[in-house]
This record gives structure tokens, C-alpha cells and sequence, in this order.
């Protein structure tokens, strides 16, 4: 590999699993080692969330709209060399939406190498424990393997977020990934505190290809269209293209006219179908000050008080598999006190 090439990491995991939670730590862990980070995020919704907490001093290049492993390939190669020439990064991590399948964002990244110096070192997959634990003991569906291909082609595995199972159930889970994948790493932790100096070393200790099985040949399915002329509250469904692995996957993003009562959408909230897995936004509340960035995960919600840069509308994002848009946009009109209007829903492909 090129002498000095600037070392790239994948951070990869299904929705909600972790993966922004680590990346924070892996910037802070850098920026105190005196290296310069630079990130790549990828949302499938139209808004960056988890960019607004990363802040001004690391640069970063976004894909929105589209997942970067299938609709926005030539993006990813552009934006990573763009980002080297621009701000001579000492290190780059790429967060994938968590529906991405991380072969194709490798193959990717090597393609880059080959005509920028960068240096593909480690694929991190953050594993939901008691989501995984669910899917593993239903034994279907496309969620369930699309988290087997991003276990697969890790170079390092977190087990996170295993204060949500029972430490047999968190043996249980452990098995499984040993079994999916036999050479990487498994780091249990809560929240994704790990050793980073141990996680770095762990990820770039064995060879990407090891433990994908190669790198993937096909690399000519998947289309994106382009995200303008969208009206305000969109739903993104797939429909037959990109990559069979998450063709099931939508997003519908609503945007809000009116502040909402934080009561009434926690509630909301713990309605929700469970085809719906990952939720956020940013919103404000008529019964309580300043504004918020909320986080929905395998039926957990948190809220974080924020103060966004620049001008951020009330928006949020709600992913899942086949669920009715039409339904979560009644109720979130009602919410609004606005009465429900015929949805302006425009399908695009992820
Ligand atoms: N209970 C629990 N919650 C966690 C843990 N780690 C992260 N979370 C929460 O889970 C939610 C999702 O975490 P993120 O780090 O945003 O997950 P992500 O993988 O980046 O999500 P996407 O960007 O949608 O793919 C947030 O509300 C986190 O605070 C954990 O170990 N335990």
C-alpha cells in the first residue's frame, strides 16, 4: 500500500445500533492523539442529525438521501477525494446508513485508493445485541441478513448496547457472531465504550478480504435518482432497484409547522409500529423551552437539548420495512393540531 496514504475506517451496523455514538468517541479519541479526523457521513433521510453534534472543527463531507452503498457510489469516491485535497485529513471514518451493505462501500473505498492516497484499515460493525438477539431467534427476514453481511465483513465486532440482555442472553448473542464470523474480534460494551487504542488495533490486524470472503464483484446494480423538486413530507420507498439486501427499507420525513407537546409524542412514540426501527428529528416543544434532537432506536427514545447551527427546520425521519407513512403522518398532523391533508408523498428509490 502507498507509503503516507491517509488510513480509512467503515464504520458499519444496522439502524440505531451505535455506530454516531462510537463515532463520536473514535473524533475525540484522535483529536487528543493531535491527528486531524475528517468524516463521511451518509443519511438516508434529508437531513444530517447526527452531523450537528459533531462539530465545526472536523471536517466533514455529507451524502444525504440515498445510501452510499448502492445509490450514491461515485459520490463516495468524489467526496473522499475531494475531502483529501480540501482538508489533508490524518485520518478519515466513513458512517454508512445503518441499511448500507458494507461490501459495496469497500469496494469502494479500495476503487479510491487506486487513484488517491487512502488507505482502506478496518471495517467496525456495531451490533445491536437485543435487536440482533430478536431477529436471530425469529431466524428471517431482510433485516436479519443484511446484519449477517455487515457481522460477515467486519474486521472488528461491538457487541453494544448489552445492557439490554441478560448476560446468557449476551452469550447467546456472542455465539452467533462467532459463528457469522469466525476471525473477528467481538468487544462487548454498553454506549460503545471500548478501548479505542484496542478497537484501532484489532481493525486493522487482519485483512478486509479474510473475512468478507473477497471483495464483490458485482458492482453494477443500484440506481439512485436525484432528491430535488421533493415536497415537504416525503416518503422514500424502495421499488425493485438497488441492492436486494435493503430494498425493503424506507424513510418518510415530515416536516412540522407547529411545535408539538413533548407528552403526547412520547406517546406517539411508544405507538409506533415495529416495522418502524429508527426514528430522529429535530423538534420543539410547546410545553417545554429550547429545542431538541430526538433519537428512536429498537424502541428506545432518547432527547438531547440542542442549539442547531444556522437555520434547522422542525423535521423528522422515521426508517423502517413497509409501514404505513400515510398513517404516521395523520397522527403527526394531529399533533400539529393541523387536520390531515392528502399526503404529497413521492416514492424514490434508496
Ligand atoms: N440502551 C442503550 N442505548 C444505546 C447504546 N448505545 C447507543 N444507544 C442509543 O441508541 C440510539 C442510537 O444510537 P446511534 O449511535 O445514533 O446509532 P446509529 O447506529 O448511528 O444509528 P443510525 O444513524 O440510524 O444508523 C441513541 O439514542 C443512543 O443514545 C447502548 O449501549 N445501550
Amino acid at each position: 500500500m502507498t507509503e503516507n496514504a491517509v488510513p480509512v475506517y467503515i464504520l458499519s451496523g444496522f439502524l440505531g445500533s451505535g455506530k454516531t455514538t462510537l463515532l463520536y468517541r473514535l473524533l475525540d479519541y484522535w483529536k487528543n492523539e493531535g491527528m486531524r479526523p475528517a468524516v463521511v457521513m451518509n443519511e438516508l433521510g434529508d437531513v444530517n442529525f447526527d452531523g450537528m453534534l459533531v462539530g465545526e472543527s472536523v471536517p466533514m463531507a455529507e451524502l444525504l438521501s440515498g445510501c452510499i452503498c448502492c445509490s450514491a457510489s461515485v459520490d463516495l469516491s468524489t467526496e473522499l477525494t475531494t475531502l483529501m485535497k480540501r482538508e489533508s485529513p490524518g485520518v478519515i471514518v466513513i458512517e454508512a446508513t445503518g441499511a448500507a451493505n458494507p461490501l459495496d462501500i469497500i469496494d469502494n473505498v479500495t476503487e479510491t485508493s487506486l487513484y488517491s492516497k487512502v488507505e482502506l484499515k478496518g471495517l467496525i460493525t456495531v451490533v445491536d445485541a437485543a435487536h440482533l438477539l430478536e431477529l436471530h431467534r425469529e431466524q428471517k427476514g431482510a433485516t436479519y441478513r443484511l446484519m449477517q453481511e455487515q457481522i460477515r465483513s467486519a474486521s472488528v465486532l461491538i457487541l453494544n448496547k448489552t445492557d439490554r440482555v441478560t448476560a446468557e442472553e449476551a452469550e447467546e448473542v456472542n455465539g452467533v457472531l462467532r459463528k457469522w464470523n469466525a476471525y473477528a474480534k467481538i468487544i462487548p460494551a454498553v454506549r460503545c465504550e471500548v478501548n479505542l487504542h484496542n478497537l484501532l488495533d484489532n481493525a486493522d490486524s487482519i485483512s478486509l478480504a479474510e473475512t468478507s470472503g473477497g471483495a464483490p464483484k458485482d458492482l453494477s446494480s443500484g440506481t439512485g435518482t436525484d432528491g430535488e423538486g421533493l415536497p415537504e413530507n416525503e416518503e422514500i420507498a424502495a421499488e425493485g432497484t438497488g441492492r436486494a439486501s435493503h430494498d425493503h427499507v424506507m424513510a418518510y420525513t415530515h416536516f412540522f409547522a407547529n411545535p408539538i407537546n413533548s407528552v403526547e409524542f412520547e406517546a406517539f412514540l411508544k405507538e409506533l409500529p415495529s416495522d418502524v426501527y429508527r426514528a430522529k428529528g429535530v423538534l420543539t416543544f410547546n410545553d417545554t423551552s429550547g429545542r431538541f434532537l430526538f433519537q428512536y432506536a429498537y424502541r428506545e427514545s432518547d432527547f438531547i437539548k440542542i442549539t442547531p447551527q444556522g437555520e434547522v427546520r422542525d423535521v423528522a425521519v422515521f426508517i423502517g420495512e413497509h409501514f404505513s407513512s400515510g398513517e404516521l403522518r395523520k397522527k403527526l398532523l394531529r399533533l400539529e393540531g393541523r387536520g390531515y391533508e392528502r399526503p404529497a408523498a413521492v416514492k424514490r428509490s434508496l
